[in-house]
């Protein structure tokens, strides 16, 4: 049977750039996820497997981060037509280009540095928190006796666009990872605390809507208001902030998956790619560092189960 070709498309779907702009100590962040699709006069790539009029996909992909580096990101439209121009005007073959952009939007971590003892409110102009926020947890037991009462929360997305660094690790014969002295530090937050409420006649029950609401803002500014030299010393201090700052609170467990941002090399099309002049971001999904660890009152009993933050 006779076949001809119908409609067809190609480009690389899915490229998750992170560009980084630099206002003095004011960062802002453009987060998108950009899919190019291209058609043209193509028949022949079907027909024949002749590639000379094909741009490759991984061309359409570091097109995509060169010309947030080169260009900026305005705005998801604004990009978007730099991008569908430059596919169709620039190469002869391509007769349309379809860009599709999700826009992942982040809102301002806000401090009052009432709490930090040592630095003040400048910090929170490079910490994010992904609008959408999270979804609140709770576990309630009781064994006719007493009550445990377990609060949480999961997918609190944050991000530090500067004051994280990494270095200093153990390196053997397979290390490849390069030391990075200012890096995008992100994780999404899961998190579970225990309140040391056991439902007794005389006690006073939590107020349980303040009490979280509490408990995440200081999660939230101890994240902000840290300078990071890991993700685990970042968790630390938000346990700790929490346990000393909340009383009815004895026990907190984290899972942190380490987001990873890398900055592209752009290298190969003779650009700079520097954190310290506004960079633009590979934002990978997966492997991940999955950092997870407990905080506690000192004296206090262990009781999360280790793997209740990632129900
Ligand atoms: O904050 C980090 N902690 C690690 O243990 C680790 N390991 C790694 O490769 N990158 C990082 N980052």
């Amino acid at each position: 049977m006779p076949t001809i070709l119908g409609q067809n498309q190609y480009g690389k779907a899915e490229n998750r750039v992170v560009k980084i702009t630099r206002d003095g100590d004011t960062h802002h962040i453009k987060d998108l996820n950009v899919s190019v699709a291209l058609s043209g006069d193509l028949d022949d790539v079907h027909y024949s497997g002749s590639n000379a009029h094909v741009l490759p996909t991984d061309t359409t992909k570091n097109t995509v981060f060169a010309y947030a580096k080169e260009h900026g990101i305005e705005s998801a439209e604004a990009f978007g037509l730099l991008l569908a121009r430059h596919f169709v005007d620039d190469t002869e073959p391509i007769h349309q280009a379809r860009i599709r952009i999700e826009e992942y939007e982040w809102e301002r971590i806000e401090t009052s540095d009432a709490n930090s003892r040592f630095i003040g409110a400048d910090e929170v102009k490079h910490s994010f928190v992904r609008k959408g926020q999270e979804t609140r947890t709770a576990q309630i037991t009781y064994d006719g006796e007493g009550v445990e009462v377990l609060s949480g929360l999961k997918d609190l997305t944050v991000l530090n666009s500067t004051n994280s660094e990494f270095w200093g690790y153990i390196k053997d014969r397979y290390t490849t990872l390069k030391e990075d002295y200012d890096r995008i530090l992100a994780t999404s937050v899961s998190a579970v605390w225990r309140h040391n409420y056991t439902g007794g006649e005389q006690e006073r029950t939590p107020n349980w809507e303040k009490s979280y609401a509490q408990t995440k803002k200081h999660m939230l500014h101890a994240f902000a208001e840290t300078y990071s030299l890991s993700l685990q010393q970042t968790l630390y201090q938000m346990g700790s902030r929490v346990i000393n700052s909340r009383p009815e609170i004895d026990e907190i467990r984290f899972s942190m998956p380490n987001k990873h941002h890398f900055r592209v090399d752009l290298s190969p099309f003779d650009m700079k790619n520097e954190a310290a002049d506004g960079a633009v971001y590979y934002a990978a999904d997966r492997p991940y560092g999955l950092i997870e660890a407990t905080v506690l009152r000192d004296g206090a009993t262990p009781r999360i189960p280790v793997d209740m933050t990632n129900l």
